[in-house]
C-alpha cells in the first residue's frame, strides 16, 4: 500500500488530489514522471548514473538507489502512471531535521527554452542563487517532543541574506532551535552533525573533490539534502547525518567541461557550514562548550 511521504520538504507533493511522490514500507520512494521532458530527462539520468562504471562507489553512495520504473496508482487519483522508483531516504528514520538545498547560482541549462529560462533566471534572483550560489528550497527541524517540527512556509527563507541562511543552518543543529526567530541557537550538535571525519563537512568536502574532476553530467537545479536525528544525537547516540543528491529533471552531458556552476554552489555551502563550526560567534556560549564536549565524546565511543 503506498502511502504520502511523512517528510518531504520541497517540491511537488501528493495530497489534496495532487501529483506527487509516495513511498512503500518496504524503503522505496516512487516519484512520478514529470511532464515537459523533466520526467524522462530524470530517467536518462538515472539510467545512466546506475550503469555508469566510471562513478566511484564513495561518490554513488551520495545518490539514492534506482530501482527502475513502475506503473503505480498516482497520487492525482488519474490511476496508473509510471513512476521512478528510488530509495526512500527517510526510511526508518524517526523525526529526521532535513534542509533541500538547491545547489547552483543557476538553475537552469543552456538547452532550455528562452520561456523557462527566463522564469528560473528571475527566481535565481529574487532568491539567495545569485548572491550565495544556493538557496534553501524548503526544511524541517525537529524541535521537540512537545512542539514537533518547525516546517515554515518555503517562500518565507529562500531570500535571506548570508547572515540569516547561517543562521537557519545553525539552528538545524541546536538543541534550541524554535520557531522564533530570535532565539540565539545554541550549535550544540554542530561537531557531531557538521563535523568530524565522518560529518556532513567531510561528506561535501569529498563530493566537492569529485565536482573538481568529474565532466560526465551537469546538474542543473539539484539538491543536496541534509539530514540528521536530533534525538539520537540529545542521546548520545549516532546522529545518522548524511547528505544525499537529489532532483535530476535538469541533469545534462558534461561533454567534458567542469560543472562550474554546481562546483561553485557547493564551495558556498562548505564555507558556510565550516564557519559554523570554526566561528561560535553565532551560537550561545552557555550550552554550547559543555555539550558539544559531552556530544563529541558519545559519538567517538560509538553509544549508538
Ligand atoms: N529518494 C527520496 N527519498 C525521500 N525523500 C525524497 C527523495 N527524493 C526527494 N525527496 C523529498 O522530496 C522533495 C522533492 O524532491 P524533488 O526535488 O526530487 O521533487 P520535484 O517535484 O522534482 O521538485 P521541484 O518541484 O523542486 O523540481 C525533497 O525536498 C525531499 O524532501
Ligand atoms: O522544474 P520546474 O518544474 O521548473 O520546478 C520548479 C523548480 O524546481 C524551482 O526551482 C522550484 O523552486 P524552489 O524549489 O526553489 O521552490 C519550483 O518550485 P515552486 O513551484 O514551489 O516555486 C519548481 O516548481
Amino acid at each position: 500500500m503506498l502511502k504520502v511521504p511523512n517528510h518531504q520538504v520541497a517540491g511537488h507533493q501528493a495530497g489534496d488530489g495532487k501529483l506527487g511522490p509516495l513511498v512503500d514500507d518496504s524503503g522505496r520512494f516512487y516519484k512520478p514522471l514529470q511532464g515537459n521532458k523533466r520526467g524522462s530527462n530524470e530517467l536518462a539520468f538515472y539510467t545512466s548514473f546506475s550503469s555508469n562504471t566510471r562513478i566511484p562507489d564513495h561518490i554513488r553512495r551520495f545518490f539514492p538507489n534506482f530501482y527502475g520504473t513502475q506503473l503505480v496508482e498516482a497520487s492525482d487519483g488519474s490511476g496508473l502512471q509510471p513512476h521512478l522508483v528510488l530509495q526512500d531516504l527517510n526510511f526508518r528514520r524517526v523525526k529526521p531535521s532535513i534542509m533541500d538545498i538547491k545547489i547552483g547560482s543557476r538553475t537552469w541549462a543552456p538547452q532550455a527554452s528562452e520561456d523557462y529560462i527566463h522564469k528560473c533566471l528571475k527566481k535565481d534572483r529574487e532568491t539567495s542563487s545569485l548572491p550565495l550560489g544556493f538557496r534553501l528550497s524548503g526544511f524541517q527541524i525537529y524541535q521537540n517532543r512537545e512542539l514537533g517540527f518547525w516546517k515554515p512556509e518555503r517562500t518565507s527563507f529562500q531570500s535571506l541574506p548570508a547572515d540569516e541562511v547561517k543562521l537557519l543552518l545553525r539552528k538545524l543543529v541546536s538543541s534550541n532551535a524554535y520557531a522564533n526567530l530570535d532565539s540565539k541557537p545554541d550549535c550544540s550538535f554542530a561537531s557531531i552533525v557538521y563535523g568530524g571525519s565522518t560529518g556532513i563537512l567531510s561528506q561535501l568536502l569529498e563530493l566537492k573533490a569529485w565536482f573538481e574532476d568529474q565532466t560526465i553530467y551537469h546538474f542543473y537545479s539539484s539538491s543536496v539534502l541534509i539530514m540528521y536525528e536530533k534525538e539520537f544525537a540529545s542521546n548520545g547516540k549516532s546522529p545518522r547525518a548524511e547528505i544525499k543528491l537529489i532532483d535530476f529533471a535538469h541533469v545534462y552531458e558534461g561533454q567534458g567541461v567542469i560543472d562550474h556552476n554546481f562546483l561553485g554552489g557547493l564551495c558556498s555551502l562548505i564555507k558556510f557550514i565550516s564557519e559554523i563550526l570554526t566561528i561560535p560567534d553565532g551560537c550561545t556560549t552557555e550550552a554550547s562548550s559543555k555539550d558539544i564536549e559531552k556530544n563529541q565524546i558519545y559519538f567517538e565511543n560509538g553509544t549508538t
